[in-house]
This record gives C-alpha cells, sequence and structure tokens, in this order.
C-alpha cells in the first residue's frame, strides 16, 4: 500500500521553543531539525510528511483571525497535494483556531488535526513528541475527515474542545461531546466517523476535491460580557457603544440573567439596533435553556437568541465566519443556532 503524505504547517507554540532570559520563545529551524534527528519518526509505520515552518513562527497568544486565514489558505494550496493535514499550533489559542478552521472550510474530505505540547519537544518529557507522532500516525491510519485537536491521547472535535488546564499534560477537554477517537494500548474510534474505503475512493476523485469551500474570514468586532452578580447595566451599555456587530452574554446557568428592568432595556435595545446578542452560559457543561426560568425567559423576550451547548471559542469564530460574509441579521441568528460543523446539539 502506498505509504500516505501528511503537510503539517507549523506556525509556533511551546512545541519548538527554547529556553531564553525572557522565558520560551520561538527558535527557526528548532524543532524541525529535532524532528528529522527523532529515529521514531522515520520508521516504516509512519507516514511521510513535509514540514512548512512559518515566518515568523508564534507564541499562540499573538494570533488573530488573519493568522486563521493564513493557516486555512496553506491548506487549501496544498489541498490536492496531501492525504492530510497537521497544524503545529500553541496551546493558549489551540481551541480557537480549530474551531476557526472548522467552520471556514466547508465539505472537507480530509482530516486536519492541529495539536502542540506543553513541553518543548527538545525537553526532557516532552509530550511534544507523542502529541506529534499520534497526530500523524492517526492522521494517517484512522482519518476521521473533520478538524480535531490532538492532545494528550485524546481526538477531540475541534470545534467542541477548550484549553481547560493551564498546565497539566490533560491541558485540552471537551466538555460537551466525547473525544472522536482515544489512542491507548488500542487505538478506539469514539465520537468520530472513521472515513471507509468508499469515502476514501471518493475524495480522491476530481469532483469530491473541487467540492471543498474555503469561506474568509475578516476581524469582526465581537463583544463579550461574562455576568456576575452586581454588574451595571453602564458597563454592558459601554460595550456596545463600541462598534460591535454581536455580544456574547456569558449568563448563568442555563442562560439566566439578572430580572434588572435598566440591564434588560439595553440588551432589548441593542437586538433592535440589529447587534446579535447570543445567551452563552458560563457553565463548562451543558446547554442553555431560555424557558427553564423567568431570568431566562426575559432575555429571551429582549431578542437574544441561544448559543445552546457552544463552547466561547465556537460561539466566537462561528460569528466571525457569519458576519465575514454580511448575511441579512435575520440569516445570522437563524445560522448562529443551526448546527453547522457539528459545534452544538440541538
Ligand atoms: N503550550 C503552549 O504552546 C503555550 C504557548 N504560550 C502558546 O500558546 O504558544
Amino acid at each position: 500500500m502506498m505509504k500516505k503524505n501528511i503537510y503539517v504547517a507549523y506556525t509556533g507554540g511551546t512545541i519548538g521553543m527554547k529556553q531564553s532570559d525572557q522565558g520560551y520563545i520561538p527558535v527557526k529551524g528548532h524543532l524541525t531539525d529535532a524532528i528529522n534527528r527523532t529515529p521514531d519518526f522515520h520508521r516504516t509505520e509512519m507516514p511521510d510528511f513535509v514540514i512548512n515552518e512559518y515566518e515568523p513562527l508564534i507564541d499562540s497568544s499573538n494570533m488573530t483571525p488573519k493568522d486563521w486565514q493564513r493557516i486555512a489558505d496553506d491548506i487549501y494550496q496544498h489541498y490536492d497535494d496531501f492525504d492530510a493535514f497537521v497544524v503545529l499550533h500553541g496551546t493558549d489559542t489551540m481551541a480557537y483556531t480549530a474551531s476557526a478552521l472548522s467552520f471556514m472550510f466547508q465539505h472537507l474530505s480530509k482530516p486536519i488535526i492541529v495539536t502542540g505540547s506543553q513541553i518543548p519537544f527538545s525537553q526532557l518529557r516532552s509530550d511534544g513528541q507523542e502529541n506529534l507522532l499520534n497526530s500523524l500516525f492517526i492522521a494517517a491510519n484512522y482519518p476521521i475527515n473533520e478538524v480535531g485537536l490532538y492532545f494528550n491521547n485524546k481526538l477531540f472535535r475541534g470545534n467542541r474542545s477548550i484549553k481547560a488546564y493551564a498546565d497539566g499534560f490533560n491541558a485540552f477537554d471537551s466538555p460537551n461531546m466525547e473525544p472522536l477517537l482515544e489512542a491507548g494500548i488500542d487505538i478506539k474510534i469514539k465520537a468520530g466517523r472513521l472515513a471507509d474505503e468508499t469515502t476514501l475512493a471518493d475524495t480522491t476523485t476530481k469532483e469530491a476535491r473541487q467540492a471543498l469551500k474555503l469561506v474568509p474570514i475578516t476581524p469582526q468586532p465581537v463583544g463579550v460580557v461574562h455576568l456576575y452578580p452586581g454588574i451595571s447595566h453602564e458597563l454592558i451599555s459601554n460595550v456596545l457603544q463600541q462598534p460591535v456587530k454581536a455580544l456574547i452574554l456569558r449568563s448563568y446557568g442555563v442562560g439566566n440573567a439578572p430580572q434588572d428592568e435598566q440591564l434588560l432595556r439595553v440588551l432589548k435595545q441593542a437586538t433592535e439596533k440589529g447587534i446579535l446578542i447570543l445567551n452563552l452560559s458560563q457553565c463548562v457543561k451543558g446547554k442553555v435553556n431560555m424557558g427553564g426560568y423567568a431570568t431566562g425567559s426575559s432575555l429571551s423576550q429582549c431578542g437574544l437568541i441561544s448559543g445552546a451547548d457552544m463552547t466561547l471559542e465556537a460561539a466566537l469564530t462561528k460569528l466571525h465566519f457569519l458576519l465575514s460574509q454580511n448575511l441579512p441579521y435575520e440569516t445570522l441568528c437563524q445560522l448562529m443556532q443551526e448546527n453547522l460543523r457539528g459545534e452544538l446539539s440541538l
């Protein structure tokens, strides 16, 4: 059987960093050299791969929607020439990038796996080698044709994942969906759908390849407000004064907010002006249900729409994706509540 060929887009992150006086910094060529010198990556069971090292390499805290676009364009340009794609990325904003890519690519028929590490690849006890080796192996042998995020033996759906743990190896979680796959002693498919032979054959036909669509994203002014006891309506009103096109309101529990008349008025006036306000729970697990309590249904009366069980990362990048298309307000609201790429449960 022909060896699979994987394209690795290396954007930066701890995985390729080196210790400096100011802490870890990305260093050109450092990771690529280390991978080339590590025998396991070149075993016969491993797929072939090429690494495109970005210039400059960045800490993912510096990522912007322009970088999401750059990664998406890079994959799009190489789409026909490779079987799968691995994006090496810092962990801090990895879940945002994975979510953004999931929306930008429509009709994906090859796997894209985003991964990185907590300890640099070249250091003792690094998780980088495991994460990259498994990502390459899984992309080649267990293809799940969507944007995934691989970390610490689990492949998550990209737009369901969050960075949940700042300094643990199990940095990522997918609170509202089980992982796509788990790589223990055996590799076990969980919620993922393996591309079967027929699908694989299909995707090598020209027609299927042409079906891939890349929708560009441009930076969008989106506000995020986290409710807390005593929050003033002026504060929310100030956020809405900005040229915001949408606001994510991180509400309590199943989507509740204080019954503060002034606060509710501010929200209602904003939705009437055509600012989309998404009701997204502060809780990590579970789903918004604005009909559950009076404190929730008053938000629905103010024109807020439900974010269901989306992560903040998915909601924010989905808003970027939809707002970039200049859709009418009603369509925007409708699509925000629809399941476009498996990002929410209905
Ligand atoms: N572990 C990491 O990769 C963290 C790093 N600050 C980054 O996001 O680029």
